[in-house]
């Protein structure tokens, strides 16, 4: 389990992560959302040590990483997938991160097979596809079989077999009770991969919820109707309170009223209806009305208006 309590991190006088406390627990996978320069990174470097908080701390199972008896072995942690010498064979690259952490040289064959990696251990790391590299970087990751996993961004580069893969393999560590922290931009695929979802904009938290209850929250959960007379009943809607849009020449999707007044007042009205739903909203449309005022840049023009309003360059690319 993580703990990140009051969790405070400036450059200078940007505030890149802003007081954040959260729990991240054993057996789920909590998806890590929000948008570029939202801080996941910066709290992921934290939660292994790379970076110092300014404020507030951070603990697994009750201790600071550095303090952790076998770190390696509890944490697993993907923040860049191209750490690998690209003149290094794979198989002698995890060989050299197991001795230097005291992992036994076992593990190196296990891990590369558990990857999909086991028949080019032996391949130099620099001839390796983008997605080869993101699992060699997991299998990196697992060496120390660690209870808990912190996978930033690992899907990036992936073809849409890598994506499924990913997938699966993450949703089987979390099985097997491991606590998995992963973070993503593609709200379709995290949709289908977290149990839990943390969602923060600059740096400060926006949402801590079961995935479930994000979507349920959205206020675009709507109502679609089918209907040969769409504009008397729009009309008869926006009447009665609602908000209507026409979504194709017989469809309106309809926020503002439960499904069972809306067939209600269909049926007072006298409008024949062919259809009548819920319309869930998407992982995305929620994602993009909680973070909708957390972007940092708008229309091009970057936000300057956080904590004193200097904002440091870019941080170079790890
Ligand atoms: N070493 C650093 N020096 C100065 N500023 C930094 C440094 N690291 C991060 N930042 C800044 O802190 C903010 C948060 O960055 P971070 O990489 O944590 O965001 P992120 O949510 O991971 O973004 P992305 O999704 O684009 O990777 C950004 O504005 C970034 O420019």
């Amino acid at each position: 389990m993580i703990t990140i309590d009051g969790l405070t991190k400036r450059f200078g006088d940007w505030v890149a992560v802003d007081d954040l406390s959260t729990t991240i627990r054993p057996g789920v996978v909590t998806g890590f959302l929000g948008p570029n320069g939202a801080g996941k990174s910066t709290t992921m470097r934290m939660i292994v040590g790379l970076d110092r908080p300014t404020a507030g701390s951070v603990t697994i199972d009750g201790r600071p990483y550095a303090a952790l008896p076998s770190p390696t072995r509890t944490v697993g942690a993907l923040l860049d997938a191209a750490t690998a010498h690209p003149g290094r064979r794979a198989h002698d690259h995890l060989r050299m991160v197991a001795a230097s952490n005291g992992i036994s040289r076992r593990r190196v064959a296990t891990v590369l097979d558990q990857v999909g990696l086991g028949d080019v251990g032996n391949r130099r790391t620099g001839g390796f596809s983008l997605g080869m590299a993101q699992r060699l970087g997991i299998a990196t990751a697992l060496l120390g079989d660690p209870e808990i996993l912190l996978l930033d961004e690992p899907v990036n580069g992936l073809d849409p077999d890598g994506v499924r893969w990913i997938r699966e393999f993450i949703r089987s560590l979390a099985a097997e009770g491991r606590t998995v922290l992963v973070s993503s931009h593609l709200m379709s695929e995290m949709q289908h991969t977290a149990d839990h979802l943390i969602v923060i904009g600059r740096g400060r938290l926006i949402a801590d919820a079961p995935l479930q209850d994000v979507l349920q929250a959205a206020s675009l959960n709507a109502v679609r109707v089918r209907t040969p007379q769409p504009e008397t009943f729009a009309a008869e809607l926006v009447g009665a309170g609602c908000t209507v849009q026409r979504a194709s020449t017989d469809e309106l999707v309809i926020t503002g009223a439960s499904l069972p007044e809306i067939g209600d007042l269909a049926h007072r009205t006298g409008i024949r209806l062919h259809e009548l739903t819920t319309k869930a909203a998407t992982l995305e449309e929620a994602y993009l009305e909680l973070t909708g005022a957390a972007v940092e840049y708008t229309d091009g023009a970057a936000d300057t208006t956080r904590a004193s309003g200097r904002r440091p360059r870019r941080k170079a690319r790890r």
